[in-house]
């Protein structure tokens, strides 16, 4: 056991400080301006991790979590602090990064925008489910944490979970993960049972739990570890979700926004920062199931979806028909292949929207979008270090970075969203 005083937050919101030995260590749980006794759980080459045993002087800005399983279920890492806090911390995390590992201390970071109840946002779930009980792995093991008590979902999704951990010792060898859904504007839900083949008692959960959740609008089995071929067990196979009068149909598996209220701000500000007309030609790359897509498509004049997973583009198209837009199309596909062949074609949108994963947009995306030439890009991203990377090589070709907007999608997490305005020089 060791005293040490806690300096900051890392990415992923576990305290810094230093052993006496000058050694780095993370602290989970342990807040900036803490004094706390911690005990060495990993000693790696230039830095250690450790377990926080007591807080001796605690900061201003801690606050009990609201939630017994918080620290311990890898859901959450933040919620011992003032979420007014973890607000400026997102902001100074942003800040860091562009200046760091960017080198673009031009570039202002605005407050982050959080939301005003940031509780029960989440609209999608996958919990494993063992010895009849279901929730997240503790981190670093394989031991469920049950999910009884998590305040990041909505209450209805308690009690399917409180329901479904009641009837699953009575059916046998069941599903191994659940993935519950819910569309925030309608409270359709949508239930899949990721379970070995062979599992027949499927029908029977999904009745007994209709009967209880009218809101449940499907129950679908997707087989596990065997690739995508899910059977309808009770309903249909998609909840509808709505977002300014959009209308989207969400399968168990479809990228949708976790946070669909934060998703509505997003996108707005993502319109914002197009800043279309009505007459652009709008490339959507890493599109999803096109929801930024659909929602540029009202002032464009056409807009192109490009996505890597099929299925995506399934939904995206489906999606379209829904809405009767007919200003869109969609390419499966890697935006590291395509984006690259439609430049090639004299493909010329006068706006790019890149939204990709926590990797960020591979080196040969940035140089099709460079050979395209839109007057404006919209870089919409999930990773702070990734958005940094990328907005300094999209500025040595020749786009200058306006203010990066944070918007809270995961409250109680470290993670930050951020959009951010290019413009050809
Ligand atoms: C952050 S999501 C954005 C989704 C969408 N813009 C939305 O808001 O719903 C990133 C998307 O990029 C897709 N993706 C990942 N790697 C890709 C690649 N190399 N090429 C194209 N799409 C990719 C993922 O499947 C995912 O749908």
């Amino acid at each position: 056991m060791q005293k040490i005083e806690i300096t900051g937050l890392n990415h992923e919101g576990a305290g810094v400080g230093r052993l006496p030995d000058g050694m780095v260590a993370f602290v989970p749980g342990a807040l900036p301006g803490e004094r706390v006794k911690i005990e060495l759980s990993a000693r790696k080459k230039h830095y250690a991790l450790a377990r926080l045993l007591e807080i001796e002087k605690a900061s201003p800005d801690r606050v009990l979590p609201p939630c017994p399983e918080a620290g311990s279920c890898g859901g959450c890492q933040l919620q011992h602090l003032d979420y007014r806090a973890q607000l400026l911390w997102k902001r100074r995390l942003v800040v860091e990064a562009l200046r760091r590992l960017g080198g673009l201390r031009d570039v202002s970071v605005l407050p982050v925008l959080g939301m005003v109840n940031p509780w029960g946002y989440r609209n999608k779930v996958r919990l494993h489910v063992a010895d009849n009980s279901l929730g997240f792995y503790r981190p670093g093991s394989h031991e469920v944490v049950p999910f009884f008590h998590c305040r990041l979902v909505p209450s209805e999704f308690m009690e399917v979970v409180r329901e479904l951990a009641r009837l699953l010792p009575v059916l046998g060898r069941g599903p191994e993960h659940v993935i519950l859904r819910r569309g925030w504007a309608t409270g359709e839900m949508l239930l899949a049972l990721e379970a070995r083949t062979g599992w027949t008692e499927g029908e029977v959960l999904a009745g007994k739990l209709s009967r209880r959740f009218p809101e449940l609008v499907g129950v679908v089995a997707l087989p596990s570890g065997e690739g995508y071929c899910e059977t309808i067990l009770l309903g249909r196979n998609y909840l509808e979700e709505r977002l300014d009068g959009l209308r989207f149909h969400i399968s168990a598996t479809t990228f949708f926004q976790v946070n669909s209220a934060q998703a509505q701000v997003l996108y707005e500000l993502a319109a914002a920062m197009a800043g279309l007309q009505g007459g652009e030609k709008v490339l959507d790359a890493y599109c999803g199931s096109g929801a930024i897509a659909m929602w540029l498509s009202r002032r464009a004049s056409m807009v192109i979806g490009v996505e890597v997973v099929e299925g995506a583009v399934q939904d995206a198209r489906r999606n379209a028909v829904l809405n009767k837009v007919d200003n869109l199309r969609f390419h499966v596909g890697a935006a590291e292949r395509l984006l690259p062949h439609l430049a090639a074609e004299g493909y010329r949108p006068e706006v790019v929207v890149l939204d990709p994963p926590r990797a960020g947009c591979d080196r040969r995306v940035i140089d099709a979008v460079a050979v395209m030439q839109p007057r404006r890009i919209v870089y919409v991203s999930c990773n702070p270090a990734t958005l940094a990377r990328d907005l300094a090589l999209l500025q040595k070709r020749g786009y200058t970075p306006g203010p990066v907007q944070p918007v809270d999608m995961f409250p109680h997490t470290y993670h930050i969203e951020c959009v951010c305005r290019l413009d050809r020089m």
